[in-house]
Protein backbone atom coordinates (compact mmCIF):
# COMPACT_ATOMS: atom_id res chain seq x y z
CA UNK A 1 0.00 0.00 0.00
CA UNK A 2 1.23 3.41 -1.14
CA UNK A 3 -0.35 5.72 1.45
CA UNK A 4 0.07 4.40 5.29
CA UNK A 5 -2.86 5.19 7.82
CA UNK A 6 -2.10 5.81 11.43
CA UNK A 7 -2.26 3.65 13.86
CA UNK A 8 -3.52 5.31 17.63
CA UNK A 9 -0.89 7.59 17.39
CA UNK A 10 1.51 6.27 15.48
CA UNK A 11 2.77 5.72 11.56
CA UNK A 12 4.98 4.59 9.83
CA UNK A 13 6.30 5.42 6.38
CA UNK A 14 5.52 3.90 3.40
CA UNK A 15 8.71 4.73 1.71
CA UNK A 16 10.71 3.95 5.14
CA UNK A 17 9.02 0.97 7.46
CA UNK A 18 11.45 1.92 10.03
CA UNK A 19 10.73 5.56 10.47
CA UNK A 20 7.91 6.05 12.87
CA UNK A 21 6.43 9.33 12.98
CA UNK A 22 4.22 10.34 15.69
CA UNK A 23 0.96 11.80 14.08
CA UNK A 24 -3.11 12.67 15.17
CA UNK A 25 -4.79 9.49 15.69
CA UNK A 26 -6.79 8.60 12.65
CA UNK A 27 -4.78 11.11 9.98
CA UNK A 28 -3.47 10.03 6.67
CA UNK A 29 0.32 10.38 5.87
CA UNK A 30 1.12 11.37 2.17
CA UNK A 31 4.47 11.37 1.13
CA UNK A 32 5.81 14.45 0.58
CA UNK A 33 6.20 15.83 -3.21
CA UNK A 34 9.88 15.41 -4.12
CA UNK A 35 10.65 18.19 -6.13
CA UNK A 36 9.47 21.36 -4.79
CA UNK A 37 8.53 22.81 -8.31
CA UNK A 38 6.54 19.56 -8.75
CA UNK A 39 4.71 20.47 -5.73
CA UNK A 40 1.56 22.31 -6.60
CA UNK A 41 0.73 19.46 -9.24
CA UNK A 42 1.78 16.78 -6.62
CA UNK A 43 -0.13 18.31 -4.12
CA UNK A 44 -3.47 18.18 -6.25
CA UNK A 45 -3.04 14.92 -7.39
CA UNK A 46 -2.08 13.51 -3.33
CA UNK A 47 -5.14 15.38 -2.50
CA UNK A 48 -7.32 13.34 -4.86
CA UNK A 49 -5.55 10.54 -3.65
CA UNK A 50 -6.01 11.36 0.24
CA UNK A 51 -9.90 12.47 -0.26
CA UNK A 52 -10.79 8.95 -1.81
CA UNK A 53 -9.10 7.42 1.29
CA UNK A 54 -10.70 6.94 4.45
CA UNK A 55 -8.36 7.59 7.56
CA UNK A 56 -8.49 4.25 9.05
CA UNK A 57 -8.66 3.83 12.88
CA UNK A 58 -6.63 1.13 13.94
CA UNK A 59 -8.29 0.22 17.67
CA UNK A 60 -11.76 -0.51 15.45
CA UNK A 61 -11.99 -3.96 15.12
CA UNK A 62 -13.20 -3.69 12.03
CA UNK A 63 -10.54 -1.53 10.21
CA UNK A 64 -9.52 -4.62 8.03
CA UNK A 65 -12.57 -4.69 6.01
CA UNK A 66 -12.94 -1.22 6.31
CA UNK A 67 -9.56 -0.58 4.81
CA UNK A 68 -10.26 -3.65 2.00
CA UNK A 69 -13.38 -1.66 1.07
CA UNK A 70 -11.86 1.39 1.00
CA UNK A 71 -8.90 -0.22 -1.36
CA UNK A 72 -11.45 -1.30 -4.11
CA UNK A 73 -13.28 1.78 -4.27
CA UNK A 74 -10.13 3.69 -4.84
CA UNK A 75 -9.11 0.89 -7.22
CA UNK A 76 -12.57 0.46 -8.90
CA UNK A 77 -11.66 2.08 -12.63
CA UNK A 78 -14.45 4.64 -13.68
CA UNK A 79 -16.47 3.04 -16.62
CA UNK A 80 -18.78 4.78 -18.89
CA UNK A 81 -22.34 3.50 -18.09
CA UNK A 82 -21.13 5.87 -14.27
CA UNK A 83 -22.09 8.98 -16.70
CA UNK A 84 -24.21 6.82 -18.92
CA UNK A 85 -26.35 3.87 -17.05
CA UNK A 86 -28.19 3.39 -20.48
CA UNK A 87 -25.28 2.90 -22.73
CA UNK A 88 -25.63 0.17 -24.89
CA UNK A 89 -23.28 -3.22 -24.42
CA UNK A 90 -22.74 -5.04 -27.91
CA UNK A 91 -21.26 -8.10 -28.76
CA UNK A 92 -17.17 -7.65 -29.61
CA UNK A 93 -16.05 -6.99 -32.71
CA UNK A 94 -12.57 -8.07 -31.64
CA UNK A 95 -11.70 -10.70 -33.93
CA UNK A 96 -8.63 -12.94 -34.70
CA UNK A 97 -8.57 -14.74 -38.58
CA UNK A 98 -7.25 -17.88 -37.39
CA UNK A 99 -9.62 -18.11 -33.90
CA UNK A 100 -12.01 -16.89 -31.95
CA UNK A 101 -10.91 -14.58 -29.19
CA UNK A 102 -10.60 -15.72 -25.32
CA UNK A 103 -12.11 -12.95 -22.91
CA UNK A 104 -11.27 -11.37 -19.88
CA UNK A 105 -14.26 -11.75 -17.82
CA UNK A 106 -14.99 -8.06 -15.73
CA UNK A 107 -14.54 -10.10 -12.41
CA UNK A 108 -11.16 -10.95 -12.93
CA UNK A 109 -8.63 -9.39 -10.60
CA UNK A 110 -4.59 -8.96 -10.79
CA UNK A 111 -3.16 -9.18 -6.66
CA UNK A 112 -1.15 -6.04 -6.45
CA UNK A 113 1.08 -7.16 -3.45
CA UNK A 114 2.48 -10.48 -3.99
CA UNK A 115 4.81 -10.47 -0.38
CA UNK A 116 2.98 -11.35 3.02
CA UNK A 117 5.60 -9.84 5.30
CA UNK A 118 5.95 -11.11 9.07
CA UNK A 119 7.50 -7.71 10.25
CA UNK A 120 8.00 -4.23 9.35
CA UNK A 121 11.67 -4.89 9.93
CA UNK A 122 11.81 -7.18 6.61
CA UNK A 123 13.61 -6.12 3.93
CA UNK A 124 11.60 -3.19 1.44
CA UNK A 125 8.20 -4.21 3.92
CA UNK A 126 4.91 -2.49 3.08
CA UNK A 127 3.06 -2.56 5.81
CA UNK A 128 -0.42 -1.13 6.63
CA UNK A 129 -0.28 -1.57 10.47
CA UNK A 130 2.50 -2.18 13.09
CA UNK A 131 1.75 -5.90 12.85
CA UNK A 132 1.67 -6.14 9.07
CA UNK A 133 -1.67 -7.45 8.70
CA UNK A 134 -2.06 -9.04 6.03
CA UNK A 135 -4.77 -8.01 3.54
CA UNK A 136 -5.20 -8.95 0.18
CA UNK A 137 -5.33 -6.01 -2.51
CA UNK A 138 -6.88 -7.00 -5.96
CA UNK A 139 -6.79 -4.66 -8.77
CA UNK A 140 -8.67 -5.23 -12.36
CA UNK A 141 -7.34 -7.24 -15.02
CA UNK A 142 -6.82 -5.72 -18.43
CA UNK A 143 -7.70 -7.57 -21.53
CA UNK A 144 -10.67 -8.19 -24.08
CA UNK A 145 -14.11 -7.77 -22.97
CA UNK A 146 -16.99 -9.82 -24.38
CA UNK A 147 -19.39 -6.66 -24.37
CA UNK A 148 -18.02 -3.41 -25.49
CA UNK A 149 -19.33 0.05 -25.30
CA UNK A 150 -18.27 1.61 -28.57
CA UNK A 151 -19.54 0.76 -32.22
CA UNK A 152 -16.06 0.69 -34.37
CA UNK A 153 -17.82 2.86 -36.99
CA UNK A 154 -19.01 5.73 -34.46
CA UNK A 155 -15.22 5.55 -33.46
CA UNK A 156 -12.61 8.30 -34.03
CA UNK A 157 -9.67 7.25 -31.93
CA UNK A 158 -6.74 10.01 -31.24
CA UNK A 159 -3.33 9.04 -29.93
CA UNK A 160 -0.45 11.46 -28.42
CA UNK A 161 2.86 11.10 -27.07
CA UNK A 162 3.79 13.94 -24.66
CA UNK A 163 6.83 14.89 -22.15
CA UNK A 164 10.44 13.56 -23.24
CA UNK A 165 11.38 10.67 -25.81
CA UNK A 166 11.00 6.97 -24.35
CA UNK A 167 12.48 4.05 -26.04
CA UNK A 168 8.94 1.53 -27.13
CA UNK A 169 6.56 4.96 -28.53
CA UNK A 170 6.51 4.00 -31.63
CA UNK A 171 5.57 0.61 -30.86
CA UNK A 172 2.97 1.28 -28.40
CA UNK A 173 1.69 3.21 -31.44
CA UNK A 174 1.65 0.73 -33.84
CA UNK A 175 -0.15 -1.88 -31.64
CA UNK A 176 -2.52 0.67 -31.00
CA UNK A 177 -3.58 1.77 -34.55
CA UNK A 178 -3.46 -2.39 -35.86
CA UNK A 179 -5.48 -3.66 -32.61
CA UNK A 180 -7.99 -0.69 -33.69
CA UNK A 181 -7.99 -1.89 -37.14
CA UNK A 182 -8.71 -5.53 -35.91
CA UNK A 183 -11.48 -3.85 -33.94
CA UNK A 184 -12.87 -2.65 -37.21
CA UNK A 185 -11.77 1.35 -36.87
CA UNK A 186 -11.13 3.50 -39.40
CA UNK A 187 -10.82 6.63 -38.16
CA UNK A 188 -7.53 6.81 -36.41
CA UNK A 189 -5.43 9.92 -36.23
CA UNK A 190 -2.32 11.01 -34.39
CA UNK A 191 -1.98 14.39 -32.37
CA UNK A 192 1.06 15.90 -33.61
CA UNK A 193 3.48 17.11 -31.30
CA UNK A 194 1.83 15.88 -27.92
CA UNK A 195 -1.04 18.22 -26.37
CA UNK A 196 0.51 21.20 -28.08
CA UNK A 197 -1.39 19.35 -31.15
CA UNK A 198 -4.60 19.96 -29.90
CA UNK A 199 -4.23 23.74 -29.88
CA UNK A 200 -1.73 24.92 -32.89
CA UNK A 201 -3.59 24.86 -36.03
CA UNK A 202 -0.67 24.50 -38.48
CA UNK A 203 -0.44 21.34 -37.07
CA UNK A 204 -2.71 19.03 -38.61
CA UNK A 205 -3.46 15.88 -37.32
CA UNK A 206 -1.70 12.35 -38.81
CA UNK A 207 -4.22 9.60 -40.44
CA UNK A 208 -2.86 6.47 -39.19
CA UNK A 209 -3.20 2.52 -40.43
CA UNK A 210 -1.84 -0.26 -40.13
CA UNK A 211 -0.12 0.28 -43.36
CA UNK A 212 1.94 3.94 -42.10
CA UNK A 213 2.26 2.12 -38.65
CA UNK A 214 3.85 -0.94 -39.89
CA UNK A 215 7.78 -0.50 -39.37
CA UNK A 216 7.71 2.31 -37.15
CA UNK A 217 9.15 0.48 -34.11
CA UNK A 218 12.10 -0.03 -36.25
CA UNK A 219 13.06 3.23 -35.17
CA UNK A 220 13.08 5.31 -32.05
CA UNK A 221 11.80 8.35 -31.18
CA UNK A 222 7.85 8.81 -31.42
CA UNK A 223 6.55 9.22 -35.11
CA UNK A 224 3.34 11.27 -33.61
CA UNK A 225 6.46 14.15 -32.35
CA UNK A 226 6.67 15.03 -28.36
CA UNK A 227 6.33 18.03 -26.51
CA UNK A 228 6.14 19.19 -23.14
CA UNK A 229 3.71 22.39 -21.44
CA UNK A 230 0.63 23.35 -24.09
CA UNK A 231 -2.77 24.23 -23.99
CA UNK A 232 -5.35 24.04 -21.09
CA UNK A 233 -7.50 21.11 -20.52
CA UNK A 234 -10.42 23.14 -21.42
CA UNK A 235 -8.70 23.80 -24.84
CA UNK A 236 -8.14 20.37 -25.32
CA UNK A 237 -11.51 19.02 -24.84
CA UNK A 238 -12.78 21.92 -26.59
CA UNK A 239 -10.72 20.39 -29.93
CA UNK A 240 -11.98 17.17 -29.24
CA UNK A 241 -15.37 18.22 -29.27
CA UNK A 242 -14.81 19.67 -32.60
CA UNK A 243 -12.66 17.04 -33.76
CA UNK A 244 -15.59 13.71 -33.15
CA UNK A 245 -12.53 12.35 -30.84
CA UNK A 246 -14.01 9.71 -28.59
CA UNK A 247 -11.36 7.32 -28.22
CA UNK A 248 -8.61 8.91 -26.73
CA UNK A 249 -4.73 7.04 -26.44
CA UNK A 250 -2.65 9.20 -24.13
CA UNK A 251 0.81 8.20 -23.77
CA UNK A 252 3.07 10.12 -21.60
CA UNK A 253 4.65 9.82 -17.73
CA UNK A 254 3.03 11.35 -14.50
CA UNK A 255 2.43 15.27 -16.27
CA UNK A 256 0.80 13.52 -19.30
CA UNK A 257 -1.24 11.42 -17.09
CA UNK A 258 -2.23 14.18 -14.90
CA UNK A 259 -3.67 15.97 -18.34
CA UNK A 260 -5.16 12.70 -19.19
CA UNK A 261 -6.95 12.41 -16.06
CA UNK A 262 -8.09 15.94 -16.34
CA UNK A 263 -9.38 15.39 -19.77
CA UNK A 264 -11.49 12.50 -18.72
CA UNK A 265 -12.95 14.89 -15.86
CA UNK A 266 -13.85 17.50 -18.32
CA UNK A 267 -15.52 14.78 -20.43
CA UNK A 268 -17.68 13.20 -18.06
CA UNK A 269 -18.73 17.24 -16.83
CA UNK A 270 -19.49 18.10 -20.55
CA UNK A 271 -21.31 14.58 -20.76
CA UNK A 272 -19.06 13.43 -23.77
CA UNK A 273 -19.41 9.78 -24.47
CA UNK A 274 -15.66 9.59 -24.40
CA UNK A 275 -12.84 6.58 -23.24
CA UNK A 276 -9.42 8.21 -22.59
CA UNK A 277 -6.53 5.62 -21.83
CA UNK A 278 -3.11 5.92 -20.80
CA UNK A 279 0.02 4.31 -21.22
CA UNK A 280 2.34 5.11 -18.99
CA UNK A 281 5.81 6.09 -20.63
CA UNK A 282 8.37 6.69 -17.72
CA UNK A 283 12.55 6.50 -18.86
CA UNK A 284 12.64 7.42 -14.87
CA UNK A 285 10.38 4.73 -14.02
CA UNK A 286 8.60 6.21 -11.49
CA UNK A 287 4.93 5.53 -11.99
CA UNK A 288 3.37 3.46 -8.72
CA UNK A 289 2.03 0.17 -8.73
CA UNK A 290 3.78 -1.45 -11.61
CA UNK A 291 6.45 -4.15 -12.05
CA UNK A 292 8.33 -1.31 -14.62
CA UNK A 293 7.01 1.25 -17.40
CA UNK A 294 7.93 0.82 -20.79
CA UNK A 295 12.04 1.50 -22.38
CA UNK A 296 13.18 1.16 -19.08
CA UNK A 297 14.68 -1.97 -19.70
CA UNK A 298 16.04 -0.63 -22.92
CA UNK A 299 17.19 3.00 -21.39
CA UNK A 300 19.58 0.24 -18.42
CA UNK A 301 20.85 -1.27 -21.43
CA UNK A 302 22.00 1.36 -22.95
CA UNK A 303 23.20 3.37 -19.89
CA UNK A 304 25.10 0.46 -19.61
CA UNK A 305 27.28 1.05 -22.43
CA UNK A 306 27.84 4.62 -21.44
CA UNK A 307 29.25 2.94 -18.00
CA UNK A 308 31.42 0.98 -20.12
CA UNK A 309 32.97 3.71 -22.06
CA UNK A 310 33.22 5.27 -19.27
CA UNK A 311 35.16 2.14 -17.22
CA UNK A 312 37.53 1.91 -20.50
CA UNK A 313 38.48 5.62 -20.87
CA UNK A 314 39.00 5.92 -16.47
CA UNK A 315 40.78 2.47 -16.48
CA UNK A 316 43.06 3.28 -19.76
CA UNK A 317 44.05 6.64 -18.07
CA UNK A 318 46.60 6.74 -15.29
CA UNK A 319 44.29 7.64 -12.40
CA UNK A 320 41.47 7.75 -14.42
CA UNK A 321 37.79 8.64 -12.84
CA UNK A 322 34.57 8.47 -14.88
CA UNK A 323 32.06 9.69 -14.31
CA UNK A 324 28.20 9.11 -15.63
CA UNK A 325 25.20 10.99 -15.45
CA UNK A 326 22.35 9.23 -16.26
CA UNK A 327 18.41 9.83 -16.19
CA UNK A 328 16.01 10.20 -13.09
CA UNK A 329 14.88 13.45 -11.72
CA UNK A 330 13.75 12.45 -8.86
CA UNK A 331 14.09 8.08 -8.64
CA UNK A 332 17.50 6.54 -9.33
CA UNK A 333 16.14 3.35 -10.79
CA UNK A 334 18.41 3.68 -13.97
CA UNK A 335 21.52 4.42 -12.08
CA UNK A 336 21.31 1.63 -10.02
CA UNK A 337 20.02 -1.23 -12.45
CA UNK A 338 22.43 -0.08 -14.57
CA UNK A 339 25.56 0.10 -12.10
CA UNK A 340 23.69 -3.43 -10.85
CA UNK A 341 24.26 -5.08 -14.40
CA UNK A 342 27.28 -3.57 -15.75
CA UNK A 343 29.27 -4.17 -12.45
CA UNK A 344 31.69 -1.84 -13.33
CA UNK A 345 30.48 0.96 -11.06
CA UNK A 346 32.48 1.94 -7.30
CA UNK A 347 29.83 5.16 -6.68
CA UNK A 348 26.37 5.12 -7.53
CA UNK A 349 24.81 8.54 -6.40
CA UNK A 350 21.00 8.61 -6.30
CA UNK A 351 18.26 11.43 -5.14
CA UNK A 352 16.94 9.11 -2.91
CA UNK A 353 20.10 8.06 -0.32
CA UNK A 354 21.81 11.59 0.78
CA UNK A 355 25.26 11.74 0.36
CA UNK A 356 28.29 14.33 1.54
CA UNK A 357 30.91 15.18 -1.26
CA UNK A 358 33.55 16.55 0.90
CA UNK A 359 34.65 15.64 4.67
CA UNK A 360 36.62 12.27 6.23
CA UNK A 361 33.16 10.23 4.77
CA UNK A 362 32.36 12.16 1.70
CA UNK A 363 32.89 10.90 -1.49
CA UNK A 364 36.05 12.41 -2.54
CA UNK A 365 37.88 10.80 -0.32
CA UNK A 366 36.30 7.80 -1.18
CA UNK A 367 37.52 8.51 -5.06
CA UNK A 368 40.99 9.35 -3.19
CA UNK A 369 40.67 5.53 -1.67
CA UNK A 370 39.98 4.05 -4.75
CA UNK A 371 42.35 5.79 -6.70
CA UNK A 372 45.11 4.84 -4.47
CA UNK A 373 43.98 0.77 -4.27
CA UNK A 374 42.47 0.31 -7.71
CA UNK A 375 44.46 3.12 -10.31
CA UNK A 376 40.75 4.17 -11.12
CA UNK A 377 37.44 4.38 -10.70
CA UNK A 378 33.63 5.32 -12.19
CA UNK A 379 31.20 7.38 -10.58
CA UNK A 380 27.38 7.13 -11.74
CA UNK A 381 25.35 9.63 -10.53
CA UNK A 382 21.48 9.88 -11.52
CA UNK A 383 20.15 13.63 -12.48
CA UNK A 384 18.52 14.44 -9.28
CA UNK A 385 21.17 13.33 -7.08
CA UNK A 386 23.32 16.17 -4.62
CA UNK A 387 20.87 18.80 -6.33
CA UNK A 388 21.48 20.26 -2.61
CA UNK A 389 24.73 21.07 -3.88
CA UNK A 390 23.90 22.84 -6.53
CA UNK A 391 22.53 26.43 -7.58
CA UNK A 392 18.86 26.54 -7.22
CA UNK A 393 17.60 28.85 -10.31
CA UNK A 394 13.86 28.18 -9.73
CA UNK A 395 13.71 27.49 -13.29
CA UNK A 396 10.90 25.34 -15.03
CA UNK A 397 10.65 23.54 -18.35
CA UNK A 398 6.87 24.26 -20.02
CA UNK A 399 5.72 21.46 -18.49
CA UNK A 400 6.20 22.90 -14.71
CA UNK A 401 8.95 20.63 -13.73
CA UNK A 402 11.97 22.03 -12.31
CA UNK A 403 14.91 22.46 -14.47
CA UNK A 404 17.87 20.47 -12.42
CA UNK A 405 21.04 21.43 -12.14
CA UNK A 406 24.12 19.45 -13.79
CA UNK A 407 25.30 16.91 -11.20
CA UNK A 408 27.27 15.40 -13.40
CA UNK A 409 29.52 18.33 -14.47
CA UNK A 410 29.34 19.36 -10.26
CA UNK A 411 31.38 15.83 -9.75
CA UNK A 412 33.63 16.12 -12.70
CA UNK A 413 34.64 20.34 -11.53
CA UNK A 414 34.79 19.12 -7.64
CA UNK A 415 37.17 16.08 -8.10
CA UNK A 416 39.53 18.02 -10.41
CA UNK A 417 39.89 20.66 -8.03
CA UNK A 418 40.27 17.91 -4.88
CA UNK A 419 42.65 15.82 -6.26
CA UNK A 420 44.62 19.14 -7.73
CA UNK A 421 44.74 20.81 -4.28
CA UNK A 422 45.94 17.28 -2.63
CA UNK A 423 48.74 17.26 -5.39
CA UNK A 424 47.02 13.94 -6.62
CA UNK A 425 47.19 13.72 -10.27
CA UNK A 426 43.37 12.52 -11.64
CA UNK A 427 42.19 12.49 -15.27
CA UNK A 428 38.89 12.96 -14.90
CA UNK A 429 35.96 12.35 -18.02
CA UNK A 430 32.35 13.14 -17.90
CA UNK A 431 29.83 11.00 -20.11
CA UNK A 432 26.10 12.29 -20.47
CA UNK A 433 24.21 9.85 -22.61
CA UNK A 434 20.96 11.20 -21.72
CA UNK A 435 19.58 12.20 -25.34
CA UNK A 436 21.63 8.82 -26.77
CA UNK A 437 20.00 6.43 -24.36
CA UNK A 438 16.38 8.35 -25.03
CA UNK A 439 16.44 8.02 -29.00
CA UNK A 440 17.20 3.69 -29.13
CA UNK A 441 14.67 1.80 -29.90
CA UNK A 442 12.76 -0.59 -27.86
CA UNK A 443 14.80 -4.09 -26.98
CA UNK A 444 12.67 -7.07 -27.52
CA UNK A 445 11.76 -7.51 -23.96
CA UNK A 446 10.49 -3.68 -24.30
CA UNK A 447 8.75 -4.20 -27.26
CA UNK A 448 6.97 -6.93 -26.20
CA UNK A 449 6.03 -5.08 -23.24
CA UNK A 450 4.62 -2.00 -25.66
CA UNK A 451 2.87 -5.07 -27.59
CA UNK A 452 0.55 -6.05 -24.63
CA UNK A 453 0.26 -2.48 -23.04
CA UNK A 454 -0.52 -0.78 -26.32
CA UNK A 455 -3.31 -4.01 -26.85
CA UNK A 456 -4.61 -4.30 -23.52
CA UNK A 457 -5.54 -0.16 -24.01
CA UNK A 458 -7.34 -0.56 -26.68
CA UNK A 459 -9.21 -3.48 -24.91
CA UNK A 460 -10.11 -0.92 -21.99
CA UNK A 461 -11.31 1.71 -24.57
CA UNK A 462 -13.69 -0.63 -26.50
CA UNK A 463 -14.84 -1.94 -22.64
CA UNK A 464 -16.03 1.32 -21.64
CA UNK A 465 -13.55 2.34 -19.41
CA UNK A 466 -12.38 5.79 -19.10
CA UNK A 467 -9.37 7.46 -16.75
CA UNK A 468 -7.37 4.89 -16.75
CA UNK A 469 -4.32 3.66 -17.64
CA UNK A 470 -2.77 -0.12 -17.97
CA UNK A 471 0.62 -1.38 -16.42
CA UNK A 472 2.40 -4.54 -15.70
CA UNK A 473 1.64 -5.80 -11.90
CA UNK A 474 3.62 -8.85 -11.17
CA UNK A 475 4.22 -10.07 -14.57
CA UNK A 476 0.14 -9.68 -15.19
CA UNK A 477 -1.38 -6.92 -16.85
CA UNK A 478 -4.07 -4.74 -15.02
CA UNK A 479 -6.27 -1.66 -15.39
CA UNK A 480 -5.46 1.39 -12.73
CA UNK A 481 -7.06 4.40 -12.28
CA UNK A 482 -4.91 7.04 -12.95
CA UNK A 483 -5.11 8.94 -9.90
CA UNK A 484 -3.35 5.91 -7.92
CA UNK A 485 -0.88 6.05 -10.21
CA UNK A 486 0.62 9.35 -9.78
CA UNK A 487 -0.15 10.21 -6.66
CA UNK A 488 3.49 10.65 -5.98
CA UNK A 489 6.87 9.21 -7.76
CA UNK A 490 7.77 5.60 -7.60
CA UNK A 491 11.56 5.79 -5.92
CA UNK A 492 14.12 3.52 -5.10
CA UNK A 493 13.87 2.53 -1.34
CA UNK A 494 16.68 2.67 0.72
CA UNK A 495 16.16 -0.23 2.37
CA UNK A 496 15.10 -2.23 -0.59
CA UNK A 497 17.19 -5.87 -1.09
CA UNK A 498 17.86 -4.55 -4.69
CA UNK A 499 19.57 -1.26 -2.97
CA UNK A 500 21.31 -3.46 -1.04
CA UNK A 501 22.59 -5.89 -3.67
CA UNK A 502 23.65 -2.34 -5.56
CA UNK A 503 25.66 -1.23 -2.73
CA UNK A 504 27.05 -4.75 -2.90
CA UNK A 505 28.03 -4.65 -6.22
CA UNK A 506 30.08 -1.46 -5.89
CA UNK A 507 31.20 -1.58 -2.63
CA UNK A 508 30.82 2.06 -1.63
CA UNK A 509 30.52 3.35 1.41
CA UNK A 510 27.73 5.57 2.97
CA UNK A 511 29.05 8.45 2.09
CA UNK A 512 27.67 10.43 5.82
N1 LIG B 1 -1.04 18.65 -13.64
C1 LIG B 1 -1.18 18.66 -14.96
N2 LIG B 1 -2.41 18.82 -15.50
C2 LIG B 1 -2.57 18.82 -16.84
N3 LIG B 1 -1.57 18.64 -17.72
C3 LIG B 1 -0.33 18.49 -17.25
C4 LIG B 1 -0.06 18.48 -15.85
N4 LIG B 1 1.26 18.32 -15.68
C5 LIG B 1 1.81 18.23 -16.92
N5 LIG B 1 0.86 18.33 -17.86
C6 LIG B 1 1.06 18.26 -19.31
O1 LIG B 1 1.51 16.95 -19.65
C7 LIG B 1 2.48 17.01 -20.69
C8 LIG B 1 3.70 16.22 -20.33
O2 LIG B 1 4.19 16.57 -19.04
P1 LIG B 1 5.72 16.39 -18.64
O3 LIG B 1 5.84 16.61 -17.19
O4 LIG B 1 6.56 17.24 -19.54
O5 LIG B 1 6.07 14.91 -19.06
P2 LIG B 1 5.65 13.51 -18.44
O6 LIG B 1 4.28 13.22 -18.83
O7 LIG B 1 6.64 12.57 -19.03
O8 LIG B 1 5.80 13.65 -16.94
C9 LIG B 1 2.76 18.47 -20.95
O9 LIG B 1 2.13 18.84 -22.15
C10 LIG B 1 2.19 19.18 -19.75
O10 LIG B 1 1.68 20.45 -20.08
O1 LIG C 1 15.56 17.63 -21.72
P1 LIG C 1 14.15 17.23 -21.56
O2 LIG C 1 13.49 16.85 -22.82
O3 LIG C 1 13.35 18.19 -20.77
O4 LIG C 1 14.17 15.89 -20.75
C1 LIG C 1 14.84 15.68 -19.54
C2 LIG C 1 14.05 14.73 -18.69
O5 LIG C 1 13.55 13.67 -19.41
C3 LIG C 1 13.61 12.49 -18.64
O6 LIG C 1 14.58 11.65 -19.21
C4 LIG C 1 12.26 11.81 -18.62
O7 LIG C 1 11.31 12.72 -18.20
P2 LIG C 1 9.77 12.56 -18.59
O8 LIG C 1 9.33 11.24 -18.02
O9 LIG C 1 9.09 13.72 -17.96
O10 LIG C 1 9.67 12.56 -20.07
C5 LIG C 1 14.08 12.92 -17.27
O11 LIG C 1 14.86 11.96 -16.65
C6 LIG C 1 14.83 14.17 -17.61
O12 LIG C 1 14.90 15.06 -16.56
MG1 LIG D 1 7.28 13.73 -15.57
Amino acid sequence: MDVLISSATMCISPKNPFLVRSARPGSLILPKPRSPANSVRFHRVAAVAAARATAIDLSDPEWKLKYQRDFEERFNIPHITDAFPDAEAIPSTFCLKMRSPTYINNKDRVLLKVINYSSPASAGAVCIDPDCTWIEQWVQRAGPRENIYFRPEDVKAAIVTCGGLCPGLNDVIRLIVITLEIYGVKNIVGIPFGYRGFSDKNLPEIPLSRKVVQNIHLSGGSLLGVSRGGPTVTEIVDSMEERGINMLFVLGGNGTHAGANAIHNECVKRRMKVAVVGVPKTIDNDILHMDKTFGFDTAVEEAQRAINSAYIEAHSAYHGIGVVKLMGRSSGFIAMQASLASGQVDICLIPEVPFNFHGPDGVLKHLNYLIETKGSAVVCVAEGAGQSFLENTNAKDASGNKVLGDIGVHIQQETKKYFKENGVAADVKYIDPTYMIRAVRANASDGILCTVLGQNAVHGAFAGYSGITVGIINNHYAYLPIPEVIAYDKSVDPNSRMWHRCLTSTGQPDFL
